[in-house]
């Protein structure tokens, strides 16, 4: 469905150049559900711009849908779906007629597009608001649109590109749903590019994290975390000696497991984490430096991240929560 070979972009301003883009080989085949990961600046866009033929390729190759985005820009985009921030722009149209026109624009009849244009509205929960001006709906509904908007010719192939920025929690979760469900019930091939870790995680079955430029890792999130991160046990003990001193036993009895002390706290990422909880617990109370509180978390994506590049995806941004996944909280008498 995607084949590029060597795909790189640079931007060239003066006498400097960004490579956006460095020698990316990416196959991606039809039903696959794909999460472009990365920080800001990684190429995650200017990869997605290539591939919707809204920028040219400096050098290397990519073939979407069967056709070369160089040389057959007009049957790529009739091929694909394309999401991006802010499609609905048409402020003062009606919804209905929004979705409609733009069926049009791709060769639908008038009974088409509408027939279309109805079941994307119910299916997105959009049906009460089809004869409202766009300008009025809420920032969901118009992000909802959007993605009708991106459906409407039922391509086979959807880009997403940061398609739940600026939405709140409950929203996003409506928005993940809605592209699961329509990916089911319509077979397309989807490939996002987020800057949310849950989301990637949640949402995609394969992700390529993307670094500078360049692909880290492709793989599933399970895959991709049990092979680059393991589980993490984060104390907190009564006192900076304290957390010293199981600092030191955790090293001792776990020599593969990174162990770091901050303070009172002590964080462990190690394999296997979660089972090895109670022996390290019944160790420390036996010296005397039980933990105040335990933390098993399973590791993330953002984990992975760390541990293939010694940088956090979060770096630089203040608008994501944690994404922990607690499985074991223990308060534990000190
Ligand atoms: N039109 C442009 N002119 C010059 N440099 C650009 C241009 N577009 C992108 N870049 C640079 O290319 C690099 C990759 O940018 P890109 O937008 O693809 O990253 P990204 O991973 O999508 O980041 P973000 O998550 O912030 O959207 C960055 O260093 C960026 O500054």
């Amino acid at each position: 469905m995607i084949e590029t070979r060597g795909l790189t972009k640079e931007f060239r301003s003066g006498k400097k150049t960004v490579t956006a883009v460095k020698d990316l080989d990416l196959h991606i085949t039809a039903g696959e559900m794909v999460a472009l990961l990365g920080p800001n600046g990684a190429g995650k866009s200017t990869t997605l711009r290539m591939l919707t033929t809204l920028l040219a390729p400096t050098s290397g190759s990519a073939r979407v849908a069967g056709f070369d985005v160089t040389s057959d820009q007009h049957a790529v985009r009739r091929a694909i779906g394309y999401i991006g921030q802010g499609n609905s722009a048409g402020h003062s149209q009606r919804v209905i007629d929004e979705l409609v026109v733009s069926g049009r624009a791709y060769g639908l009849s008038r009974a088409e597009a509408r027939t279309r244009a109805d079941e994307l509205l119910e299916s997105l929960g959009l049906t009460d608001q089809a004869t409202q001006k766009v300008m009025t709906l809420s920032g969901g509904q118009r992000r909802r649109l959007d993605i009708a908007m991106g459906l409407i010719h039922s391509p086979g192939l959807l880009f997403l590109d940061e398609p739940s920025t600026g939405l709140d929690p409950q929203n996003r979760a409506n928005l993940q749903q809605h592209v699961v469900d329509l990916r089911h019930k319509h077979g397309a091939t989807v490939v996002l590019t987020t800057h949310y870790l849950e989301e990637a995680d949640s949402l995609a079955e394969r992700i390529v994290v993307i670094d500078d430029g360049k692909v880290v890792a492709d793989d599933s999130p399970a895959a991709l975390k049990s092979r680059h991160a393991g589980d993490r046990i984060a104390m907190t003990f009564s006192g900076r000696d304290h957390a010293a001193h199981a600092a030191q036993r955790a090293s001792a009895a776990h020599p593969a497991a990174q162990v770091a002390l901050d303070g009172a706290a002590v964080d462990i990422q190690v394999a296997g984490g979660a089972g090895l909880v109670s022996g390290l617990v019944t160790d420390l109370a036996a010296s005397g430096t039980a933990p105040s509180t335990i933390e098993v978390a399973r590791p993330t994506l953002d984990d992975v991240f760390l541990a293939l590049t010694g940088r956090s995806l979060r770096e630089g941004r203040t608008d994501l929560r944690t994404d922990l996944t607690t499985d074991i909280t223990e308060e534990v008498a000190a």
